[in-house]
């Protein structure tokens, strides 16, 4: 496989602090690659830079072998790289099928010339949204609150819809922050489930920071530690389970195979 990401040399530095120190990983094509390390460690920042939320200070991010440090998160989403982005508050009114519809750039009916004079190109390309739009309800089973605004949703439902958001563009590489994070265990059930559906069905490679171990050990293989801003290890979790100066450096020393739930908010 081959790498669909690649982070050569990364840093970042706030003032005198450097948060992310000299960071290289690669994230292979159709993978599902976990990102954990204890708080601080600098994960969000090295998200929120391949993301283009944040430019490096240094260093290179390749994806699909071009650079793409400095590109803006609108540039990236047009090339298949996403991140998924909450439900922002001013759409919580709106219906599941509605948020979702609001999702590709550029629609026609943006352009009040556009929907004057070419309304009939316009009412066709809503018509191809809304199909779309309830394929992605479809797929991830979520019918029965298509017409619910989305502000009324749980938290673990949100998720769902904010998963579904990256399948009404052609993503090829999801960042998922936290998904577990406030999620009862049978929706994160069936978010687990729809990630390993999208990985296997339709080639979507992951890429995830989380906390939850169990997760981890579901969904991610390989596995890359985070430390004090550098990359420590990477492997499979039976891998970096077994690694003492990991299990030290995470845990502070206490066993790794029990941690099940935000782990690294204990350390
Ligand atoms: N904008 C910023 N300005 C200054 N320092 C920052 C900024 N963003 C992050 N940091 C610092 O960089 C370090 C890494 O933070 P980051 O959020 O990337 O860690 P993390 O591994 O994602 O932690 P967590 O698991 O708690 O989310 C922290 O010490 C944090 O305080």
């Amino acid at each position: 496989m081959a790498p669909i990401l690649e982070i050569r040399d990364v840093s970042r530095r706030f003032g005198g602090f450097t948060a992310v120190d000299r960071c290289s990983l690669s994230v292979e094509a159709g993978s599902i690659t976990g990102l954990i390390g204890p708080n601080g460690a600098g994960k969000s920042t090295l998200f929120n830079m391949v993301a283009g939320n944040l430019p490096p200070s240094s260093g290179t991010i390749l994806f699909e072998g071009r650079e793409i440090q400095g590109l803006r998160p609108h540039e990236l989403f047009g090339r298949g790289l996403l991140r998924t982005f909450q439900i922002a508050h001013e759409f919580s009114r709106l219906s599941v099928l509605e948020n979702l519809m609001m999702v590709p750039g550029g629609q026609p009916g943006e352009n009040l010339v556009d929907a004057w004079f070419r309304g009939r190109k316009v009412r066709e390309f809503e018509a191809k949204v809304r199909e779309r739009a309830e394929d992605v309800i479809d797929f991830l089973k979520i019918g029965h609150v298509a017409r619910e605004p989305a502000g009324n949703l749980s938290g673990g439902q949100k998720k769902l819809v904010e998963l579904g958001r990256t399948m009404m563009v052609d993503a090829k590489i999801v960042l998922l922050d936290e998904i577990a994070a406030g999620v009862n265990r049978t929706l994160l059930n069936d978010i687990a489930a729809n990630i390993e559906r999208l990985n296997a069905e339709r080639g979507y490679t992951f890429f995830v920071i989380e906390h939850d171990m169990d997760l981890i050990g579901r969904l991610c293989d390989p596995v890359v530690v985070m430390a004090a801003g550098e990359v420590m290890r990477t492997g499979s979790l039976a891998e970096i389970q077994a690694d003492a100066a990991v299990v030290e450096a995470y845990f502070g020393g206490s066993p790794m195979g029990h941690a099940t739930t935000r782990a690294g908010n204990s350390a």
